[in-house]
This record gives structure tokens, sequence and C-alpha cells, in this order.
């Protein structure tokens, strides 16, 4: 069986199953501040779970390039994640159904710049891959007491290509 996953464009529906795409797309929900501001309203379905809080991160990640062996993804049970970019840089966003307890056929979407995502809890997903330099995100996750991560480790690695 083949271990390729070619890259496919993020879209706000193919994602769904998976978790949301934050971008200011089309005609802005509403207009504010004196009509200077277009207002792309409530785009993530964010998730903190119980007994933990939403915060707001900076990851300062390195950047790959394609083709890219993916070798783990991992999931956060307690709560979504959200990773916003702090430049114009596309971002490869690496994810799986889950497949009883592991993950299944892994997809691989490359945004466009501008876009972030918000991954719904429990999703199977790879770490934060920038594609180009600034690797800079804020991320918005649950801090809490507990790891809130379980970790897959592939028997083989996937190669994802353009
Ligand atoms: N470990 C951590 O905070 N980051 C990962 O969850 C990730 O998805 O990059
Ligand atoms: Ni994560």
């Amino acid at each position: 069986m083949s271990r390729e996953i070619r890259t496919e464009p993020l879209t706000r529906d193919a994602f769904a199953p998976f978790g949301d795409v934050i971008e200011a797309a089309g005609a802005p929900d509403k207009l504010i501040n004196q009509g200077l501001c277009g207002r792309h309203h409530d785009l993530a379905r964010l998730d903190f779970g119980d007994g933990g809080r939403a915060g707001i991160s900076v990851f300062d990640a390195k950047p790959r390039a394609l083709p890219y062996s993916l070798e783990m993804v991992e999931r956060h049970p307690e709560g979504s994640q959200a990773f916003v970019p702090m430049s114009l840089a596309s971002f490869l966003v690496i994810v799986a159904p889950d497949a009883g307890g592991a993950p299944g056929q892994p997809r691989a979407f490359v945004t466009t710049p501008g876009q972030g995502i918000n991954l719904l809890r429990g999703t199977w997903h790879g770490v934060l891959t920038p594609l180009e330099a600034p690797g800079l995100f804020a991320v918005i996750d649950r801090i809490g007491e507990t790891a809130n991560l379980e970790e897959h480790w592939f028997d083989a690695p996937w190669t994802v290509t353009g």
C-alpha cells in the first residue's frame, strides 16, 4: 500500500469533519467601528472541556518543506486547538479520522496565506508545520493540569507530497 499523501487545498467543507477554517472569506458578518472594520464572526468551534480554561500562546516553529515525512500524529482529548498565523505564510495541516482509537488514512491540506485553523477536540493531527518563515502562530488551546496529549507513532512514515 502506498504511504504517500498528496496535499489538497484547505476548504471549509473539506476540513469540517476535523475542524474549522479561520479566515476573512466573503462579506463580513457585521461592519463595526463606524464601518471601518468588517467582523467575520464566531468562526471556530472552540472547546476547553471541564477543568480547563482557554489560553493564547505564541509558537515560533521551524519551517519544513515538501516532501514531508510524517512519523507521528497526536490528539488532545480534552480540548480544541487553534493555529492562527501571525504572518501571511502558508502551513501544512495534516489530520486523520479516528479508526477505533488509532488514526485512519491521513489527509494533508496546504493553507493559503491568511488562513488559520481550529482543530476539534480529539482530532488526530500533525504538529504545527509551517512551510515558510516566519513560523509565528498564535495558538488558542486548553490550559489545564493534565497533559491533554495522546501521540501515535506510525510503524512506517507517510510521505506528504505537493
Ligand atoms: N505540543 C503542542 O503544544 N503543540 C502540538 O499540540 C501541536 O499540535 O503542534
Ligand atoms: Ni496539537
